[in-house]
């Protein structure tokens, strides 16, 4: 990223955030906008982040961006891509949208056609730089614009660049939905934690510190998952009870029926029937 690449975001909630804090602390030196109808979502954007700027004016944000990433809820994706339109024909910016199953030929057709468009699948662990993104791209993405974009969510995390859209469904069911499954299974510890007689932040700490050991554990182990968990759990000891409990409830086909509902939604956003069947 040069010094003035100047990137403009369309919304400011969640998402944006997680990749704007990214940028921020990584000291990436560029320019930022934020555009979003929401005064009181602009007041949370220029407390966090004091040197981007802010408006409610898309038009006007979007005049000089190099990159502008699209950060709106998918059911308003056509309206926003539509009253962006004549700014974007005029500059040809290189368009980064984030948003779950909408598709670069719905977009682009929006937007008025032959645009450099990127599609990222992040996830809101950007927010600690922790981020996982899937990208693809359409063939008017120059390489520099590839690096570009991949150098911004390189930023807030790792990066896998597909040739294939249609991957998108599964790494939005795998990782873009993914921390949500991690912090309801934390939840459910901290409950049963708290029902032991652990105060709330006792339970906390200890469900917080297993779960990033274990995390941190997995990804710096040559070991696979399934060999660190029978690390952990000795023949006829604790672990093998509570293991042989959630199998017994089927929490394998619980995880697969659950990814492929995520899959098949993003496959219902960006207009098709639901098609991948659990295993
Ligand atoms: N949250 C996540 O973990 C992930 C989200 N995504 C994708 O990111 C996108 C945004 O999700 P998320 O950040 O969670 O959603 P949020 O609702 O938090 O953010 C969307 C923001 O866009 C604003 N907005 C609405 N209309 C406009 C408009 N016309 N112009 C500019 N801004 C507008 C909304 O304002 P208001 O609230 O007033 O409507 C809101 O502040 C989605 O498409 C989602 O699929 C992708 C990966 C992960
Ligand atoms: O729930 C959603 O639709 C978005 C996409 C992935 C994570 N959040």
């Amino acid at each position: 990223m040069t010094t003035n690449t100047k990137i403009t975001f369309i919304g400011a909630g969640n998402m944006a955030s997680s990749i704007i804090a990214g940028l921020v602390e990584s000291d990436s030196a560029v320019e930022i906008t934020v555009s979003d109808p929401n005064e009181s979502q602009l007041d949370v954007v220029r407390a966090q982040f004091p040197n981007c700027h802010t408006t409610t004016d898309n038009h006007q944000a979007v005049s000089t961006a190099d990159v502008i990433v699209l950060a709106v809820k998918p059911q308003v994706m056509q309206v926003v891509c539509e009253g962006l339109e004549p700014s974007v024909q005029k500059t040809k910016p290189m368009i980064i949208s984030v948003a779950a199953g909408v598709s670069e030929s719905s977009l682009s057709r929006w937007l008025g056609g032959e645009l450099p468009v990127v599609r990222c699948m992040p996830n809101t662990p950007a927010l600690v730089g922790a981020g996982m993104s899937g990208l693809y791209a359409n063939s008017r993405v120059s390489a520099e614009q590839k690096n570009l974009a991949e150098s911004m969510l390189r930023a807030v995390g790792v990066v896998m660049w597909l040739d294939n859209e249609d991957m998108l469904h599964a790494v939005t069911a795998v990782s873009g939905s993914g921390p949500a499954y991690f912090f309801l299974v934390m939840e459910a510890m901290q409950q049963s934690a708290e029902s032991f007689g652990f105060t709330p932040e006792q339970a906390r700490l200890l469900v917080q510190q297993t779960a990033f050991g274990a995390a941190k554990l997995a990804m710096e182990s040559v070991d696979s998952a399934a060999v660190l968990r029978a690390k952990v759990t000795s023949k006829g000891g604790t672990t093998e009870a509570a293991i042989n409990d959630l199998q017994a409830s089927g929490l394998e086909g619980i995880f697969d029926s659950a990814l492929k509902a995520a899959a098949n939604r993003s496959i219902v956003l960006s207009g098709g029937q639901p098609a991948i069947e659990k295993s």
